[in-house]
């Protein structure tokens, strides 16, 4: 397979929902349709994607609806949930994905990959749930289903969130079936919400495990796993921002990542929002990447030139 031109490009949890998080399914759909543009104009340049994307806003929902729904019909686990938004989300990005690319008169076909990602058991994570998933809730609502046993957080002037165990993820475990579908010329849309967090048993069977992970940790992980050459990360911002939310904000454009280390470690970066995202670029560039990339999404074509975003190289 070749590693040249190989892009993985990640969709952040905005790039599909509207700014309230509100997920409604049309609200979906539309976004979806806008971002599979700028995804075909990359196909149609001679670009070879592996798409990935987020569902914390679409398996917080399912969540809910299970607990809602509890006394009628069986809830099922958090990881049922993060393979049903697989399903859901995967299915709306192919389609979309397809249709753009036929406009173009490119008839190539895509394919989302139910796809499962190894965690360790003994994850200190599964003691601290720190994944924002699902919808923002004023602190009243928020201190009542704390009350009830639930982890939430403030994460400022949104509101606050639901908090979930979010353990690393260690390995693709569907790696093959994507590498099947690249060699065979279908687009790839793999480990979406992170992938379905699986534990291996002592026997070696493999078994899903309630939690949600981090899909930009996880997009540097199935990044390297392809022998992509740049991961991109696609989200609402087209920079990561130095004193973000202050008069002294400013953009972030081409870096080293031992200089975005820095700023990492001095906390420039938001937790559960662009912190990831950073913690991913470096680490996909520290584990042999040539680039990474943040950005918005209408800004893939010139960010993947390195013209745009905030570019980071080892
Ligand atoms: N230092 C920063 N630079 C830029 N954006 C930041 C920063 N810190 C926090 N953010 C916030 O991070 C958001 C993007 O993260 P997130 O909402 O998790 O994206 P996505 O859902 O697309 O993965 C931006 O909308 C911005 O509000
Ligand atoms: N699983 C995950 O990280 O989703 P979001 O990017 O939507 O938060």
């Amino acid at each position: 397979m070749p590693a040249q031109r190989r892009v993985l490009v990640a969709l952040g949890g905005n790039a599909m929902t509207t700014p309230d998080g509100s997920a409604r399914p049309d609200d979906q759909r539309k976004a979806i349709e806008g971002a599979m543009e700028h995804v075909a104009d990359l196909i149609e340049a001679g670009t070879e994607v592996v798409l990935t994307h987020g569902n914390g806003p679409q398996v917080g929902n399912l969540l809910v609806k299970n607990e809602l729904a509890a006394h009628v019909v069986p809830p099922v686990p958090l990881d049922w949930c993060g393979a049903q938004t697989q399903g859901t989300i995967g299915f709306t990005m192919v389609g979309a994905l397809e249709a753009a690319l036929h406009r173009r008169g490119l008839r190539r076909s895509a394919a989302a990959l139910v796809t499962r990602t190894l965690v360790d058991a003994a994850d200190p994570a599964f003691a601290s749930p720190s994944k924002p998933i699902g919808r923002y809730l004023d602190r009243g609502e928020a201190e009542r289903l704390i009350e009830l046993g639930q982890n939430w957080v403030d994460l400022g002037a949104r509101g606050w969130r639901r908090v979930v165990p979010s353990p690393e993820p260690r390995e693709i475990l569907d790696a093959p079936a994507i590498g099947a579908l690249l060699d065979a010329g279908v687009v790839p849309v793999a480990a979406g919400g992170g992938g379905i967090p699986v534990v291996r048993d002592p026997s070696g069977a493999v078994r899903g495990i309630e939690a949600v992970l981090d899909k930009d940790r996880t997009a540097a992980l199935l990044a390297r796993t392809v022998r992509a050459s740049t991961l991109v990360i696609a989200t609402d911002v087209p920079n990561a921002v130095l004193d973000f939310g202050t008069p002294a904000a400013r953009p972030i454009g081409r870096i080293s990542a031992a200089e975005l280390g820095e700023y990492a470690a001095a906390g420039h970066f938001g937790g559960g929002s662009m912190g990831p995202k950073v913690q991913a670029a470096l680490r996909f560039v520290a584990a042999g990447g040539e680039r990474a990339v943040i950005t918005a999404l209408d800004r893939l074509e010139s960010g993947l030139a390195g013209a745009a975003g905030t570019v980071v190289e080892p």
